[in-house]
């Protein structure tokens, strides 16, 4: 079967370009203009644009044991609807992913049941360092180690057996970097005032600066001591990312930072309007702090955009602050999201493209996805620019029910998506079935 996209804008490598692409067998076989459309499957793009699938380098999608809050199956369904093809899983589910059994048992869950292309993070603990010595670099995406407490209490906070992780795996280590001890002194103060029920505009004073700053800087500094590969999960904060090189190459560092979307969209001030729903771990901070995230993206300080998509019920995040869990879910408003913010003059598409698409892939070596090109899985995404539409709970994908984003009009919508030459999604409607893959790494 071929399928063919005729006269796309397409966005890849740093140019845009009007263009036909070929898909057979599930892999881009031809860039070109005015491609033969003789037994194809036509999708015609005039009009749109398209990019190369959006790869998510961190998701939390809840399964196991957590499936009352999200489902593999249904948040990867949601993804595709965001032009997300491709994402790696965190390892803090129920129980917990840091044995190679647990994880080969999520391996099976997500082939059965996956939408998008899948791989997963193990999970390190203060004491499986042997488990984590045995993992095949090949065989998942890396090695994520929560060095501040978050959802699902995975807190490594040995410091022998950090350094020993350091020093000893050749797997990506990806941090999530917050001072427990800050925090902690942080929130004893504010109880003390308040009880459980502090006010959520404080959540950036207990998960403050400081304590982002502390942490990540005590992981690159591990990191450049034993020169262990180290990406920094969810950069918050502006004095962070002075952390981090921007005068070499990405394929050449050693330690690179991750933003999310929640980070470049909201500041304190949206705490008032939107409480809980937008405490997040690390915290959404001050409009200086998001300026300076956005400084360091476009300077490539920063080299990678995800979401953290970490849904909880509303019931749950309706909870005072000390039970409000941190987290919310953004696959499906990630891309349209950025292309609002690229409407608004602070990004061009291509950067967009880079940090979404291609940087992911080349992070981590995922083979042949990422880029538009000859050869490579046909993993796209089309989107009309001019297509306004507002999230509302009757357009919500998630499990969950509910975006931070409800009320918000994006001017950009997803209109295809393809997976492995797949359409999957297709004007607002999902195609059935399912043609997703375990990601592989070119290590
Ligand atoms: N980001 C969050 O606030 N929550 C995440 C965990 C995490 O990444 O810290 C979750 O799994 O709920």
């Amino acid at each position: 079967m071929k399928t063919l996209i005729k006269n796309a804008t397409a966005v890849n490598e740093f140019r845009i370009s009007e263009t036909d692409v070929l898909i057979e067998n599930g892999m881009i076989s031809r860039i070109d203009r005015d491609i033969d459309t003789s037994g194809c499957t036509v999708i015609d793009a005039e009009g749109k644009y398209l990019f190369p699938g959006v790869i998510d380098d961190q998701v939390h999608f809840r399964e196991p044991g957590l499936t009352h809050k999200a489902t593999i199956a249904s948040e990867s369904r949601a993804a595709i609807a965001g032009g997300i093809t491709s994402y790696i899983e965190m390892p803090n589910t129920n129980p917990q992913t840091t044995t190679i059994e647990k994880l080969e048992e999520k391996f099976a869950i997500a082939a059965g049941t996956s939408h998008a292309n899948y791989s997963f993070m193990f999970g390190g603990t203060n004491d499986n360092l042997e488990e984590v010595l045995r993992v095949d670099p090949k065989s998942c995406a890396g090695l994520k180690l929560f060095l501040g407490s978050s959802t699902g209490n995975m807190l490594v906070d040995d410091e022998k057996t950090l350094e020993n992780i350091f020093s000893s795996t050749p797997l990506i280590i990806s941090a999530h970097c917050e001072d427990e001890a800050t925090i902690k002194a942080n929130l004893e103060k504010y109880k003390a005032e308040y009880g459980d029920d502090i006010p959520v505009k404080f959540h950036p004073a207990i998960r403050s600066e400081e304590a982002c700053y502390l942490s990540s800087s005590r992981a690159v500094a591990l990191a450049e001591k034993t020169g262990a590969r180290l990406h920094v999960f969810h950069l918050s904060t502006a004095r962070e990312t002075g952390l981090f090189r921007n005068d070499i190459p990405l394929r050449e560092k050693k330690i690179t930072a991750e933003v999310c979307i929640h980070h470049l969209w909201f500041s304190d001030e949206d705490y008032d309007n939107k409480g809980t729903l937008i405490k997040w771990n690390p915290a959404v901070k001050t409009s200086a702090d998001r300026k300076g995230l956005w400084q360091a993206l476009l300077d490539d300080s920063i080299d990678v955009i995800a979401t953290d998509h970490a849904p909880h019920t509303l019931e749950e995040k309706q909870n005072v602050y000390t039970g409000a869990p941190s987290g919310g879910p953004l696959v499906q408003h990630a891309l349209t999201a950025m292309l609002e913010t690229f409407h608004q003059g602070k990004i061009s598409l291509e950067k967009m493209v880079e940090k979404m698409c291609h940087n992911p892939a080349v992070l981590f070596q995922i083979s042949k996805r990422g880029f538009i090109r000859e050869g490579y899985h046909a993993d796209l995404v089309l989107a009309d620019l001019d297509s306004p539409n507002t999230v509302g709970r009757n357009n919500i994908w998630y499990k969950c029910g509910w975006s931070p984003f409800e009320g918000t009009t994006f001017r950009s919508a997803v209109t295809h998506t393809f997976v492995n030459g797949n359409l999957v999604f297709d004007n607002g409607k999902f195609t059935g079935g399912r043609h997703a893959m375990r990601l592989e790494f070119d290590r």
